[in-house]
């Protein structure tokens, strides 16, 4: 934790404060929150930008793109982000390296980079004779990546969970029929989100139930690679030969174990998982405090009896029940799209 604050500017602690605001504009996932702005050596504004998700340029690319953009010129110029900038190759280059290249004179940054491999930017900087300076609102930028960073602590992958609902609570009708249950707007929405996951995940139940692909259609479809575009079954039943869900990036993981499943997906370098259900598996992902994120679509429909969406979850009353926030990173809490609603959410006691 930072105790002393760091000799800055009153532009560059403004600036700060707009860069975590465009951080918080980026997508939970594989890759922490990242803004940046960039400021000439009199304190205007050239540019800034902040991640759009793992696999697109990084924060400080970003926002010297969009110095150039705007006809701008970052040499000489001070660059303030929300990370210690990234001095590894990972699905794109070190920044640490496009800050040099770009002949920033310095770099003001929040949080120190806890992803082992990537971290050593500020040193990387500083040897290239980058003034370079640390720890301005590094707890603010830490809160709103503590989830992730957790994750990476965990070694595991980030986990994300969606379900789309009745008014409720149902998942399915009693007959185990739920397709679907919210509109062509919000399924939509849901393959975006698969599209921004390593791996989509889900029981063997609604495997025999739904005999999904799981794929993202209508986004772009992430090549199987080493963990990238993954479709994932887990649970002890065979999945049957002629199931839509074979093919290139199919696996199935014949366990119930929910961290035997994170760590051989971790494994195989997955950093980021989409759990789409069904009810048990979404369950035995909440019972293990794993879920990073959710994605709740209520539909307003009225199922009555049916499959609930989070069953034995051992709540036995009110006091209990563990109560989630709105979370606005990547757009609002709560969305209307068509006829249902989509709510955002953190898990309890978690920061923003
Ligand atoms: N509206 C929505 O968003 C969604 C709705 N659905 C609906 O849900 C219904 C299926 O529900 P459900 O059967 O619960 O689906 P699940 O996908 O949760 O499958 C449950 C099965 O998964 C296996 N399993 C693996 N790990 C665990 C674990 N840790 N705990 C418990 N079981 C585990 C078990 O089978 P095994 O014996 O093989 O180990 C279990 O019977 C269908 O009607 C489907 O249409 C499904 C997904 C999303
Ligand atoms: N029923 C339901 C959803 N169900 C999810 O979509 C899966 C089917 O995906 P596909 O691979 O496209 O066939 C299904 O197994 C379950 O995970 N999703 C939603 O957004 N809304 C819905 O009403």
């Amino acid at each position: 934790m930072s105790t002393t604050t760091p000799a800055v500017t009153t532009a560059e602690s403004e600036a700060m404060g707009r860069a975590l605001d465009l951080a918080a504009q980026g997508v939970r996932g594989a890759n922490p929150l990242v803004g940046a702005v960039v400021l000439s050596g009199d304190g205007a504004l050239l540019g800034e930008g902040h991640h759009r998700g793992a696999g697109t340029p990084h924060a400080e690319p970003a926002a010297l793109a969009d110095v150039r953009r705007r006809g701008g010129d970052p040499r000489g110029a001070t660059v303030v982000v929300t990370l210690e900038p990234c001095n590894h190759t990972g699905r794109t280059g070190p920044c640490s390296e496009a800050l040099i290249d770009a002949g920033v004179a310095r770099v003001v940054y929040a949080a120190a980079d806890v992803n082992g491999p990537a971290a050593g930017g500020a040193q990387r900087l500083r040897g290239a004779g980058v003034d370079c300076v640390g720890g301005l609102d590094a707890d603010r930028s830490r809160r709103l990546n503590a989830r992730w960073a957790a994750a990476l602590a965990g070694a595991r992958p980030f986990v994300t969970l969606k379900s789309a609902q009745s008014l409720d609570g149902r998942v399915a009708a009693v007959d185990g029929t739920s397709q679907w249950i919210t509109g062509p707007q919000a399924r939509a929405d849901g393959h975006r989100i698969r599209s921004l996951a390593d791996a989509v995940l889900v029981g063997t139940g609604t495997l025999l139930a739904d005999d999904p692909r799981l794929t993202p259609r209508g986004a772009p479809a992430a090549t199987p690679t080493p963990g990238k575009g993954l479709r994932v079954v887990m649970g002890r039943t065979a999945v049957p030969e002629d199931a839509a869900i074979r093919g290139p990036g199919f696996l199935h993981l014949p366990t119930r174990d929910v961290r035997e499943v994170l760590d051989e997906l971790f494994g195989r370098g997955v950093r980021h998982l989409l759990v789409e259900g069904g009810p048990r598996v979404a369950s035995a992902f909440l019972r293990e405090g794993v879920v990073d994120e959710l994605f709740s679509y209520v539909a307003p429909l009225i199922l009555g009896d049916g499959a609930p969406a989070f069953p034995d979850l051992g709540v036995g009353t009110l006091e209990a029940a563990a109560r989630w926030a709105l979370d606005d990173a990547g757009g609002p809490g709560i969305q209307q799209l068509g006829p249902d609603v989509r709510m955002h959410l953190r898990p309890p006691s978690t920061g923003p």
